[in-house]
C-alpha cells in the first residue's frame, strides 16, 4: 500500500456532475483529485446519453432517406451499414474523451484512471488500472459512481447473455428481430432507432401502458407513434423464461391476461431501471448510509450521513437525467462554500429522443390528480400548428395543465417535432411565474413550432 496523499477535496466518479465540481474548484486552485474506472467523462457521453442520440440521429436520416419520396426527392431505397454507424459514434466519444482529458488539464485537477473504495472515513484506496494502489484522503468526498442496468431475476436471462444499452450501441451489425423488455426511457429510444435501421422490434412491458410516467393519452399517443413504424408492443406482459442467445436465437415467454406467449427472435435487450454503483465502495468504513433502494442517503443538500461526504446524480437517488447531475454539482460548489441551496426546489424537465420527442416540464394531469390539485386542461393537436403543416410533421399533441386556482401553469406535456425546444419556453414562463396568459398573449414567430403555444393556451378553460 503506498504512502496516504492528502487533497482538499477526492471525487469518486468521473460522473457528469463530478467532473464539473473537480473543473470548477481546480480552476479555483484547490487540490482536488478525481477517481474513475473506466469512463473518462463518466457513461453520459460514452455509453449512455451522447452515443444513444448519435444513432438516433443515423437511424432519423435512414427514416427521412425512406420516406423522402413523400418530400419529391427521389431515392433508391435506404440500408444501414452498422459498422458505419457505430464507427461515426465511436469517433464522437473520441472527440469528446479528448475535451475531457483538456479540461482536467486546463483546471489542474488530477484524473486517476482505477476503482475506488473507502477505506475508512473520508479516505479511500485506489486500485489503479495501470498496476498497484493509492491512498487518498480528502477534507470534503464526493461520491458521483453513477448506476448501471438492471438485470431482473427471470430464468434463462443470465445465460442468454441479453445486451444493456452498452452493448446494444457497440453492435455493428443489424439483429433480425430484437426483443426488448422495458418501454420505458431506453427501450422506446432504442426500439424506434433499430426499427429504422431495418430490424423488426418487439418492446414487451409489464406495465398498463408504455413511458409509464406518462398520462395515458401521451403513452397511447407514443404507441400509435411507434405502431405506425411497425413496432410491436406487448404490455401488460410480464416475462417469466428466457430461452436461447442473444444474437443467435432467442426467445421469451410472457405471462399476460389472456394466459403465456412465447416471443421469438434474434436479439435481445434488456432496459427495465437501474440499481446504483454503491455495493462494494466500503460505505460502511466511511459511515456513509444507503436507503431501502441502494442509493445514498442525502438530505436536500446532498450531504450524506458522513461529515464531509457528499454524494451527487443517480448514485444518490437524483432524477437520472445528466442535467440534474450537474445541477447537483452546482448545489455542492454553493453548498461546500457555505451556501445553502437545496434540491427540493428545482424544476426537473426531460426529453424523450423519439422521433418526435417527448417532453415534460413539471405536473402531468394524473399527478395533479392524484395530488389532489384542481387544475384546468388544455389540448392541442400538432395537426393545428401551423409549421406542421409545411413539414407534414403533424403527429403528436401539446398538453397544458394550469391551475385551477389561480392562472400559473403547473405543467405540460409534449409529443411533436422540436418539443424540447418549446417546453424550454414554457419552463421559462413557469420559472418567471408568468400567468399562462403572458404566454398565451406574447407576439411568436410564424411560422415556428412555439407558435402552437397560442391556440393551446387559447383553449384553457375560463376559470370558475
Ligand atoms: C442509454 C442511456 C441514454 C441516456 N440518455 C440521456 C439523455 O439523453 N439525457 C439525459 O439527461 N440523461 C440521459 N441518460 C441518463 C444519464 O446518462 C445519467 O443520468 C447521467 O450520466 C448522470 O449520471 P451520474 O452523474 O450519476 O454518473 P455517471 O455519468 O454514470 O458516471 C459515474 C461514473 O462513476 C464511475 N464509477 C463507478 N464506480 C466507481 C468506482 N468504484 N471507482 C471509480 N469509478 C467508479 C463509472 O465508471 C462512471 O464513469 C441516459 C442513460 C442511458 C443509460
Ligand atoms: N432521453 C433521456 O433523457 C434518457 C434516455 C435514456 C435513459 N434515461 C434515463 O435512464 C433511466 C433508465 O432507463 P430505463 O429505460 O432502463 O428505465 P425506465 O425506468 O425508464 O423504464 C423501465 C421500464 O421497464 C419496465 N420493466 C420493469 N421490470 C421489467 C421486466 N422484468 N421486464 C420487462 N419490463 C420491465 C418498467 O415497467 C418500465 O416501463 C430512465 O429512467 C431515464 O431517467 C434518460
Amino acid at each position: 500500500m503506498s504512502e496516504h496523499e492528502e487533497y482538499d477535496v477526492v471525487i469518486l466518479g468521473s460522473g457528469q456532475g463530478g467532473k464539473q465540481l473537480a473543473w470548477h474548484l481546480g480552476r479555483q486552485g484547490k487540490k482536488v483529485a478525481v477517481v474513475e474506472r473506466r469512463w473518462v467523462g463518466g457513461s453520459c457521453p460514452a455509453v449512455a446519453c451522447l452515443p444513444s442520440k448519435n444513432e438516433l440521429w443515423s437511424a432519423r436520416i435512414a427514416h427521412v432517406v425512406r420516406n423522402a419520396s413523400q418530400y419529391g426527392t427521389k431515392t433508391s431505397g435506404a440500408a444501414t451499414d452498422m459498422v458505419k454507424v457505430r464507427r461515426r459514434k465511436q469517433d464522437m466519444i473520441e472527440r469528446e474523451i479528448e475535451l475531457h482529458l483538456a479540461a482536467y488539464k486546463a483546471s489542474g485537477a488530477e484524473l486517476i484512471m482505477g476503482s475506488g473504495r473507502f477505506a475508512g472515513p473520508k479516505l479511500l484506496e485506489v486500485v489503479l488500472n495501470d498496476g498497484g494502489t493509492r491512498l487518498l484522503s480528502g477534507n470534503d468526498v464526493v461520491i458521483n459512481v453513477g448506476s448501471h442496468a438492471a438485470i431482473p431475476d427471470i430464468p434463462g436471462l443470465e445465460a442468454a447473455r441479453a445486451l444493456t444499452h452498452i452493448e446494444a450501441l457497440e453492435l455493428d451489425y443489424l439483429p433480425s428481430h430484437l426483443i426488448i423488455l422495458g418501454g420505458g426511457y431506453i427501450g422506446v429510444e432504442l426500439a424506434q432507432a433499430y426499427r429504422r435501421f431495418g430490424s423488426r422490434v418487439t418492446i414487451i412491458e409489464p406495465g398498463p401502458h408504455i413511458v409509464g410516467r406518462e398520462d395515458l393519452d401521451v403513452a397511447n399517443e407514443m404507441s400509435a407513434i411507434l405502431a405506425d413504424e411497425g413496432i410491436d408492443i406487448v404490455i401488460g406482459a410480464q416475462p417469466t423464461a428466457v430461452r436461447g442467445l442473444s444474437g443467435d436465437a432467442v426467445s421469451v415467454t410472457v405471462r399476460t391476461a389472456d394466459g403465456m406467449h412465447t416471443i421469438d427472435g434474434s436479439d435481445l435487450l434488456v432496459a427495465v431501471g437501474r440499481i446504483a454503483n454503491t455495493a462494494d465502495i466500503g460505505l460502511d468504513k466511511a459511515g456513509v448510509k444507503l436507503d431501502k433502494r441502494g442509493f445514498i442517503q442525502v438530505n436536500e443538500r446532498l450531504e450524506t450521513t458522513a461529515d464531509g461526504v457528499w454524494a451527487i446524480g443517480e448514485a444518490a437517488g437524483s432524477p437520472q437525467f445528466t442535467h440534474v447531475s450537474v445541477d447537483d454539482f452546482r448545489i455542492v460548489r454553493d453548498n461546500m462554500a457555505g451556501g445553502n441551496r437545496r434540491t427540493d426546489e428545482r424544476l426537473v424537465p426531460y426529453v424523450m429522443f423519439t422521433d418526435p420527442p417527448l417532453a415534460r416540464i413539471g405536473l402531468s394531469e394524473a399527478e395533479a390528480e392524484r395530488k389532489g390539485i384542481p387544475v384546468r386542461v388544455a389540448n392541442l393537436p400538432m395537426s393545428r400548428v401551423l409549421r406542421t403543416m409545411a413539414t407534414d410533421e403533424n403527429k403528436g399533441f401539446m398538453k397544458v395543465v394550469v391551475s385551477a386556482s389561480d392562472d400559473r401553469v403547473l405543467g405540460f406535456t409534449m409529443i411533436g417535432s422540436e418539443a424540447g425546444e418549446v417546453m424550454a419556453v414554457v419552463q421559462t414562463a413557469i420559472l418567471a411565474g408568468l400567468p399562462y396568459q403572458k404566454l398565451r398573449d406574447a407576439v411568436i414567430a410564424h411560422l415556428t413550432i412555439a407558435e402552437g403555444l397560442g391556440p393551446l393556451l387559447g383553449m384553457v378553460p375560463e376559470r370558475n
